[in-house]
């Protein structure tokens, strides 16, 4: 068993056709070189100074390659995929003529010839009979063209003109497309040619079946475990593209020079669309600018496993057509798709997640819970719960999600409930940083609040000192100005007794000359003289009294001046005081109202702070109660789930019993069926017998007995399912022959 391709890329394979009559013609050579890894080409081009062009795919085809070869490498892995439950693509692009429709259908009739597409039928019914029987398996088929940028419905030709639509659980889906259950390949083989008989083919001059449309056969599988009821499902496009021409080569005119336009501009959306995928730069892909590319949008650069096979000629008449091909090719190698398994979860694996739900849930409680004590502890106030929450609209958008596919709605709440859950560990982190800095700042500020009031105190007994030293200086000024008025009193008397010693100095010297006058002229008047010596004897002693008197003055004087100039000096020395002082008390009071400001600016920022945390405490708890509300709808799932289950249960053996009936319904008919072959071989032998009567009689006259046509019965669609290691009960396509349903085109010649 070939193992599914796990490269996200998609996978590029080349085959060359051979030489067809026209062609060979022309010549057998050939500028094609096939190197021995079946990986590598080198075109040696006719064209002169060309240099050889060397190519490599994942795989190449020679011309000589069989169709089988071509299915292991090309298609097994990508249908191992989709029975794995994912998407897979395999288209065949390339020049008109070059081989698409013979690779990807081939001869339906022939085992050898048949190409992909009956190929990968037959291998999904093979896995399907040897599947465990615990597996309930649906095949659904679907065909749709793309014919002048208008999708038909191939099953159902009265469709012409189908939309394309796009929705979460099915992907890019074409709407009313048929759809159509099959129990065996031969019913899809069925399908195959009532679709092939509806495609626009036509005759060109380079392929007399030309196939003017793009042509999309769908195979859905759909795999549901009978025990767990876990599915998956798998879709495999099967596209073969209508064929890139040179209008001009090909010669195409009126409605075939319409479909050639319309056919070469669909693949030049489709170039684009790669060129977009793979230039690394562009930021758009123009899916919708085709409805091909918007049909593949999946296959290309999506949610599929692809393979791209590229068809060529080998004819250089055909050279410059090949190259562009390989290089559509090539560019498309480098286009990364995204595959995953479409499944659905089971009962039992949604509770497992239910579970790892709560267990989540309640961690988050247990936060939420120790958030709220560490808030009261730091004295926060709680916010108020809005119980008026709108829970009905929560409700609502619950049930507005619940998409077709429970399981896909299970998906969404647990992806929500994951980002609820992110974002409340974030929310947490937050909160701690912010409950750190509330803890930080409250310290900081305690830490303001002791400096503040030791300031203030500092500021206190400075002020007391200021006005006692301002008491002082009063005092000291008062006994300044006293000492002052004292000094000048003193000053004045000082000048009274200098004039009162200056006038006795005068009159002593007048009293001393009159003395030596009178004893120069009588010594009888002596007795006068020693009176008045007596008398200036009394003056001498009045003077020396009023020197005394003075001296002791001056020494006071001299005193109370040595105490104005202390005075004066502590004066100065206090003036010194009170300017330093002054200054200090200017600095400290610039420091005290920086700190206030200080102070005022983290008391804002302490308020901004709470705010935050307020804020964060009501998105806490509205997270929470969405949490609650998650896990309410949770359990309503659940229940509903269980819901789910017992009907089933209940439709299964309901099931069960029609079919039990059924099959003995079908018993019966077989032995109906049996009866009536029986008398209808009777009744031919009879016939028979009666022609040969008839002969012998006829003249001529007796006219033939018209042929029955039969036609394919329209079945009504009921889903319809095979069990995992049951044969379809029909002989396979190996054993049967196909001459009603070959494909078209199948062996016809070329131009
Ligand atoms: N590998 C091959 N071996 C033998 N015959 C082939 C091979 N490939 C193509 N042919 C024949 O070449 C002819 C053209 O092939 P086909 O119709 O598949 O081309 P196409 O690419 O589908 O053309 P268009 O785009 O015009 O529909 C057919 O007759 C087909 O049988």
């Amino acid at each position: 068993m070939e193992e599914p391709d796990s490269s996200p890329n998609i996978r590029v394979i080349c085959r060359f056709r051979p030489l067809n009559q026209k062609e060979k013609e022309m010549g057998e050579n050939t500028s094609i070189e096939f190197c021995e890894d079946n990986k590598t080409i080198i075109i040696n081009s006719a064209l002169e100074n060309q240099e050889p062009l060397r190519f490599n795919f994942d795989h190449i085809f020679t011309p000589a390659s069989k169709q089988i070869d071509v299915y292991k490498i090309a298609a097994i892995p990508t249908v191992e995929a989709v029975m794995q439950g994912f998407n897979g693509t395999v288209f065949a692009y390339g020049q008109t003529s070059s081989g698409k429709t013979f690779t990807m259908t081939g001869v339906l009739s022939d085992p050898e010839l048949m190409g992909i597409i009956p190929r990968m039928v037959g291998t999904v019914f093979e896995k399907i009979s040897t599947a465990d029987a615990s597996v309930e398996f649906s095949v659904k088929v679907a065909y749709a063209e793309i014919y002048m940028e208008k999708i038909k419905d191939l099953l159902d030709p009265s469709k012409t003109d189908l939309k394309i639509r796009e929705d979460k659980t099915r992907g890019i889906y074409i709407e009313d497309l048929t759809d159509r259950y099959v129990g065996s390949e031969e019913e899809v083989y069925d399908l195959m040619k009532v679709g092939t008989d509806n495609r626009e083919v036509g005759y060109t001059h380079m392929n007399a079946g030309s196939s003017r449309s793009h042509s999309i056969f769908i195979i859905t599988i759909t795999q549901t475990n009978a025990q767990s009821f876990s599915t998956k499902s798998g879709r495999l496009f099967l596209v073969d593209l209508a064929g890139s021409e040179k209008i001009a080569k090909t010669g195409a005119e009126g409605k075939r020079l319409e479909e050639a336009k319309m056919i070469n501009k669909s693949l030049t959306a489709l170039g684009q669309v790669i060129n977009a995928l793979t230039d690394g730069k562009s930021t758009h892909v123009p899916y919708r600018d085709s409805k091909l590319t918007r049909v593949l949008q999946d296959s290309l650069g999506g949610n599929a496993k692809t393979s791209l096979i590229i068809t060529c000629s080998p004819s250089p008449y055909n050279e410059d057509e090949t190259v562009s091909t390989l290089r559509f090719g090539i560019r498309a190698k480098s286009i990364k798709n995204k595959p995953k398994i479409n499944r659905e979860y089971t009962v039992s694996e949604l509770k497992l997640l239910l579970a790892q739900a709560k267990e989540e849930l309640e961690k988050k409680e247990k936060q939420i819970k120790a958030y709220t004590r560490s808030l009261e502890k730091n004295n926060i106030p709680l916010p108020e719960e809005d119980t008026n929450n709108s829970v009905e609209e929560e409700d609502k958008k619950v049930e507005v999600d619940e998409t077709p596919s429970k399981s896909a709605a299970q998906a969404e709440v647990i992806e929500e409930l994951e980002a609820v859950r992110t974002e409340l560990d974030n929310q947490n982190c937050l909160v701690q940083i912010l409950s750190d800095q509330i803890n930080k700042i409250q310290e900081e500020r305690l830490d303001w609040d002791v400096m503040k009031s030791s300031l203030i105190e500092e500021k206190e007994n400075l002020e007391g000192k200021i006005s006692e030293f301002e008491k002082e200086i009063k005092l000291k000024e008062a006994s300044f100005s006293l000492l002052e008025s004292q000094n000048e009193e003193l000053q004045r008397t000082i000048q009274v007794l200098k004039q009162q010693n200056y006038e006795l100095d005068q009159m002593i010297t007048t009293k001393n000359f009159e003395v030596e006058r009178y004893l120069g002229k009588s010594k009888s008047q002596e007795d006068v003289i020693s009176d008045l010596q007596g008398q200036v004897q009394a003056e001498r002693e009045k003077a020396a009294k009023i020197l005394q008197d003075f001296s002791e003055i001056q020494q006071k004087l001299n005193t109370s001046s040595e105490i104005v100039q202390s005075k004066e000096i502590e004066s100065l020395k206090y003036e010194k005081l009170k300017e330093l002082w002054n200054e200090e008390k200017k600095s400290l009071i610039t420091e005290l109202q920086s700190k206030v400001l200080k102070v005022t600016d983290i008391r804002k920022d302490l308020d901004d702070t709470r705010r935050a945390f307020k804020n964060l405490q009501a998105l806490l708890l509205e997270s929470d109660s969405q949490l609650r509300q998650k896990n309410e709808q949770y359990l309503k799932n659940q229940e509903r789930l269980y819901q789910v289950l017992e009907d089933m249960i209940t439709q299964n053996t309901l099931f069960k019993l029609d079919k039990q009936a059924s099959e003995s319904k079908v018993n019966k008919f077989q032995e109906k069926a049996q009866k009536l072959e029986e008398e209808v071989r009777r009744y031919k032998e009879k016939l028979l017998q009666a022609e040969l009567k008839l002969n012998t009689l006829d003249d001529g006259r007796i006219s033939r007995i018209p042929q029955m046509k039969l036609t394919r019965n329209q079945t009504a669609q009921l889903k319809r399912t095979i069990k995992g290691g049951v044969k379809s009960n029909l002989p396979g396509i190996h054993q049967r022959y196909y001459s009603s349903i070959d494909v078209a085109k199948a062996g016809k010649e070329d131009n």
